[in-house]
């Protein structure tokens, strides 16, 4: 459905993303993931036609420019703030971009705005705000659905109602793109991960694959802690020890049983332990520093 081929963004003359390449299929929920500057709402706003880009952005096989934003007829967005106006009641903002009034009917009692609707938008809250914000862009059944940061000023509630709201809209085959510094509630609706930084993408990947192919490291523990530390540094192995226990990378397990085993060092534990997302995303992006294997 959408597919971003070799984009380089520019903001006057420095380059924010450098080399994008992926594909959003229908019902995907992407999560966009990376530190605060890494490029993601500048992705978002390329994908748009909103910044000066090279490269090839394709929407159902029609071109998007910064000057061609027909194809963008069937993309809803929230981005940065929602383009509200405070005049208008809320009713009155959906109305401007409603090709169906049940549309808006459905999405006021869906996103529990009833009470406030009729009122100015200009007294509402931030979460009042974002809820109004999200329900644009989720009007008309849109094909994709961009949304920055959407889960910014909810409550509890209403948290739960837009993660609600998604997997209804993916399952009938929506596409989403949602950045979030909230991990936790990305992993709630994500199908696949995009992790971002310094402008280029450093994994893209389906979210069984990702966590099965980052999470792993292994416990080790052995007789003779001392005798294991000199060997796996002679062996220039890199391990994190806390007490008695090490922790090591998959891909040296087993030279790492050859060699304690050629020292008749005794293995007592050697298994797979799982790290949280968060801990998965750090540990990418240490790496991309060059930083070591040091989990929190
Ligand atoms: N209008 C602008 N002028 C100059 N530089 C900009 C502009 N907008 C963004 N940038 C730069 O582009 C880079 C990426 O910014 P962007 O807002 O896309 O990051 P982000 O990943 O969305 O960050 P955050 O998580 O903090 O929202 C940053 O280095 C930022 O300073």
């Amino acid at each position: 459905m959408l597919v971003v081929q070799n984009i380089n963004t520019y903001i006057g003359r420095k380059q924010i993303i450098t080399d994008a390449t992926f594909e959003i299929h229908p019902g995907n929920i992407i999560g966009l993931i990376g530190p605060n500057g890494a490029g993601k709402t500048t992705l978002m706003k390329t994908i748009l036609g909103l910044t000066k880009f090279d490269g090839q952005i394709r929407l159902n096989q029609t071109t998007v420019t910064e000057n061609q934003h027909a194809a963008l007829a069937n993309v809803g967005a929230l981005i940065e703030h929602p383009a509200i106006y405070p005049f208008l009641t809320g009713q009155q903002n959906l109305a401007l971009y409603a090709h169906d009034p049940a549309d808006c009917r459905r999405l006021i009692a869906k996103l529990e705005m009833t009470t406030y609707i009729h009122d100015q938008a200009k007294g509402y809250s931030l979460g009042m705000k974002q809820k109004l914000g999200i329900a644009i862009a989720l009007l008309n059944d849109p094909q994709l659905v961009i949304l920055d940061e959407p889960m910014n000023g909810l409550d509890v509630e209403a948290t739960i109602g837009v993660r609600r709201l998604i997997h209804q809209y993916a399952a009938q085959g929506t596409a989403f793109l949602i950045s979030s510094h909230i991990l936790s509630e990305l992993q709630k609706v994500m199908t696949h991960a995009i992790l971002i930084n310094h402008g280029r993408i450093i994994v893209d990947q389906p979210i069984a694959e990702f966590e099965q192919l980052h999470h792993q490291a292994y416990r080790l523990h052995t007789e003779n802690s001392q005798l294991t530390v000199k060997l796996l540094s002679r062996h220039h192995i890199q391990y994190t020890l806390d007490g008695d226990t090490f922790q090591v990378n998959p891909k040296d397990i087993f030279e790492i049983q050859d060699i304690l085993s050629a020292q008749h060092v005794h293995l007592k534990e050697l298994t797979p332990i799982s790290s949280s997302f968060e801990q998965i995303v750090v540990q990418l992006l240490n790496q991309q520093r060059g930083g070591d294997q040091h989990h929190d």
